[in-house]
């Protein structure tokens, strides 16, 4: 079974992934993490994100890099939303997705364009939903938990500046699937949206 879930910055996608994975036995890929390590890998060479070459240039990054905490960072998600428009960064990236969903057994993956082009036949597609505000109030705790001391106004700016670029960027744009789920996660708390995901996938097996 492959289920895609896809949605904005900090809309509480990971954590639903990460469950659904648990609940149903399958590995889990946080896809977002592989272009924030070219962004890293961008800034660690001192080459510029915003042109093609350079970023492609970065893609070829030590795998111990996704498990760098550096990658959480602020900086790191908005130059991550720079290198992901480039489309030769994509193409790098994309077979190695591909394989992860199209493994024996399943998968669930979540980032922009899983149920789109990664894998637009998954079994169940969620698009995770939540306010900007609301979103930039989770990562701002989520960061400052982590010893960051960024502003809550700077999260708000960054996240409605990334969510245009993923939106409106030609190459794999942050859309809902036709055949997705939609769930605002705004007004509930991890544990519910955690079951709606799960209910939303249980109607998805059975239709
Ligand atoms: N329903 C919820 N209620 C309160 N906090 C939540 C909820 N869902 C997620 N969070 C918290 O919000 C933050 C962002 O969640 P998460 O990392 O799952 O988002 P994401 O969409 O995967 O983000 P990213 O842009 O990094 O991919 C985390 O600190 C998480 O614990
Ligand atoms: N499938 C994906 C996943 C991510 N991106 C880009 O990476 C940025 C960081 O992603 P996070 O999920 O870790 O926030 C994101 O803003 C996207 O630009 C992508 O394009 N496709």
């Amino acid at each position: 079974m492959i289920i895609a879930v896809d949605g904005p910055a900090a809309s509480g996608k990971g954590t639903i992934a990460r469950a659904l994975a648990q609940h149903y036995g399958l590995p889990h890929l946080d896809t977002g993490l592989l272009y924030r390590a070219v962004a890293a890998n961008v800034a660690r060479l001192e080459l510029d994100g915003a042109i093609e070459a350079d970023a492609v240039a970065a893609c070829d990054f030590d795998e111990a890099l996704l498990d760098d905490p550096i990658l959480r960072s602020d900086a790191i998600g908005s130059l991550a939303s720079v290198v992901s428009a480039h489309p030769l960064v994509r193409a790098a990236l994309f077979h190695r997705q591909k394989r992860f969903a199209y493994q024996p057994g399943g998968a669930v993956l979540d980032g922009r364009d899983i149920g789109t082009v990664i894998a637009p036949d998954a079994d169940a597609k969620l698009f995770i939903r939540a306010t900007p505000n609301i979103r930039a109030k989770r990562r701002h705790a989520e960061l400052r938990a982590h010893g960051s001391t960024i502003s809550l106004d700077k999260v708000l700016a960054d996240i409605r500046a990334r969510d245009l670029r993923d939106s409106t960027r030609s190459n794999a744009p942050l859309v809902p699937a036709n055949d997705a789920a939609l769930l605002d996660t705004s007004f509930l708390s991890i544990e519910a949206s955690v079951q709606r995901a799960i209910a939303i996938v249980e109607a998805r097996l059975q239709a």
